[in-house]
C-alpha cells in the first residue's frame, strides 16, 4: 500500500537553490509554512494512519452504499466534547478529487481535534494518501459546482497549496514509506542533512540537535550507523527525525534572515522561544497495515470507501463494533491480509517500519479543552 511513497519523487529547489528529492522537498515546504514555532509544555500529538487491506468489500455483497448508513460514530459520547469549532487542527469540508477520469474523493468531510489520534483505513487506492496530500497542501481539492472543498488548518481555510500559505506557528512534513535516507550517510548526516547543507550551525550544535530529535523519535545510540545498518522501523523513525529535525525556526536555515541573529546567539532563552525543541512534537501521521498497530496507535478511525467517509467510530468500535458488516467483514479480512501479505508477527514498535506520512507539528491553541498527556495510544517511544 502507501502510494504517498515512491510516487512522489518529486523535485525541490531549496534555500541556496539546491535541488532534492523525497523528504527535502517535502522540507522546503514545511520550512514555509513554519516560521516561528514556539512549543508548549502543553502539547500533544495527533496521529493519523492509514491503511489498504484488500478488504471484499466493494463486492456486490457489500456495495459501498451499504457502508454510508453506518455514517455515525458509535459511543463517541464516551471520549468526545461538545463540538467546538476553536479546537479542531484539521477540518476537511466535502473535499472532491478527481484523477483524470477517475473520481478518487467524492464529499470528504470530517474534523480532527487537536490533540486527537485519527486513522483512516480504506482499501488501497481509495485516496487515503490523497487526502494527506490534501491536507498538507500539496494537491488542491476540485471545485465542484463552483464550490471549492474546503481544508481548514487550525481554523483557517486553506487557500491553494502549502507554498502560498503561512500559517503561523503550524508545521506540516511528509515521510516517505520508502525511508528516503541516503545510504552512504551515516544516521547524523542524514538527520541533519538539511542544517549541514543550508544553515551555519556548527557541527557540534547540529550533532546535538540530530541527537535529541533522534531521542524524540525513541532512537539512542545509532547517529553513527549506515542505514544499512538499521532495521526497517529504525530507518522510517530516522526518516522522521530528519523530517522534524527542521522543527527549527527559519530563520535558522536562512542565515542571511534577522531572526537568525537572535537565534544565533547564546542567550539560550530566546534560542529557545526561537526553536521548536526536539521532542515536543505535537502531531503527526502515519500510515500502517496492520491493525493491530492502528488500535496501539490512534483512537478514532475514519473508514474511506468509494470516495467517502462512511464509518468514524472509536478505534475499539471498529472491531467490537456491533455493526455486523464491521465485525464479520471488515476485520475478518484485515486479518487474512496482515497474515497473508505483511506476517502476523509485527510488533508495535515497528510501527514506523510499516508507516510514516505526514507529520503536522503545532502548537495547540493555549485555551483548548483536551487535557494534557491525551492520547494515551500514540505509538511506541513517540510518545
Ligand atoms: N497524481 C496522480 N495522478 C493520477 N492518479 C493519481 C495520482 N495520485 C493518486 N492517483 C490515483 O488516485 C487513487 C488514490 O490514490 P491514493 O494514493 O490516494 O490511494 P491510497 O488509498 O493511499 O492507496 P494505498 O493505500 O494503496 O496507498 C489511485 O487510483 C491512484 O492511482
Amino acid at each position: 500500500m502507501a502510494s504517498l511513497s515512491g510516487s512522489m519523487l518529486f523535485p525541490a529547489t531549496l534555500p541556496h537553490g539546491s535541488t532534492r528529492s523525497t523528504r527535502f522537498s517535502i522540507w522546503s515546504a514545511g520550512t514555509i509554512t513554519s516560521l516561528c514555532y514556539k512549543p508548549r509544555n502543553e502539547q500533544r500529538k495527533v496521529v493519523c494512519a492509514c491503511m489498504a487491506p484488500p478488504w471484499n468489500i466493494g463486492s456486490d455483497e457489500y456495495p459501498a452504499t451499504k457502508f454510508n448508513n453506518l455514517y455515525k460514530s458509535e459511543h463517541l459520547e464516551t471520549v468526545m466534547e461538545p463540538e467546538d469549532d476553536s479546537d479542531f487542527l484539521i477540518e476537511c469540508k466535502n473535499v472532491y478529487k478527481s484523477f483524470g477520469e477517475k473520481d478518487i474523493l467524492r464529499g470528504v468531510s470530517f474534523k480532527i481535534r487537536h490533540g486527537e489520534a485519527v486513522g483512516i483505513i480504506g482499501p488501497s487506492g481509495t485516496g487515503k494518501s490523497t487526502i494527506l496530500k490534501i491536507i498538507a497542501g500539496l494537491l488542491a481539492p476540485d471545485k465542484m459546482n463552483n464550490q471549492d472543498g474546503e481544508v481548514y488548518i487550525r481554523g483557517r481555510k486553506r487557500d491553494g497549496l502549502i507554498s502560498d500559505q503561512d500559517i503561523s506557528g503550524l508545521r506540516i512534513g511528509l515521510v516517505f514509506q520508502s525511508a528516503a535516507l541516503f545510504d552512504s550517510l551515516t544516521v547524523r548526516e542524514n538527520v541533519g542533512f538539511l542544517l549541514y547543507e543550508n544553515s551555519n550551525m556548527g557541527e557540534e550544535q547540529i550533532s546535538e540537535l540530530v541527537k535529541e530529535t533522534l531521542a524524540a523519535v525513541g532512537l539512542k545510540g545509532v547517529e553513527d550507523r549506515l542505514p544499512s545498518e538499521l532495521s526497517g522501523g529504525m530507518k522510517k523513525r530516522v526518516a522522521l527525525a530528519g523530517s522534524i529535525i527542521c522543527d527549527i525556526t527559519k530563520e535558522s536555515i536562512e542565515p542571511e534572515a534577522k531572526e537568525m541573529k537572535r537565534f544565533s546567539k547564546t542567550d539560550k532563552a530566546r534560542e529557545e522561544d526561537a526553536v521548536g525543541k526536539p521532542g515536543k512534537i505535537a502531531s503527526y501521521m502515519v500510515v500502517a497495515h496492520q491493525h493491530s498497530t492502528i488500535g496501539r496507535a490512534v483512537d478514532r478511525l475514519l473508514f474511506l470507501y468509494e470516495g467517502k467517509i462512511v464509518w468514524q467510530g472509536i478505534t475499539h468500535e471498529f472491531t467490537a463494533s456491533t455493526n455486523p458488516i464491521v465485525q464479520q467483514k471488515l476485520t475478518k479480512a484485515l486479518r487474512q491480509k496482515t497474515q497473508t501479505e505483511i506476517g502476523p508477527s509485527i510488533s508495535s514498535d515497528d510501527f514506523l517500519g510499516t508507516a510514516g506520512r505526514l507529520a503536522v507539528l503545532h502548537p495547540p491553541p493555549k485555551d483548548s479543552k483536551h487535557k494534557p498527556g491525551f492520547p494515551a495510544k500514540a505509538p511506541g517511544n513517540l510518545r
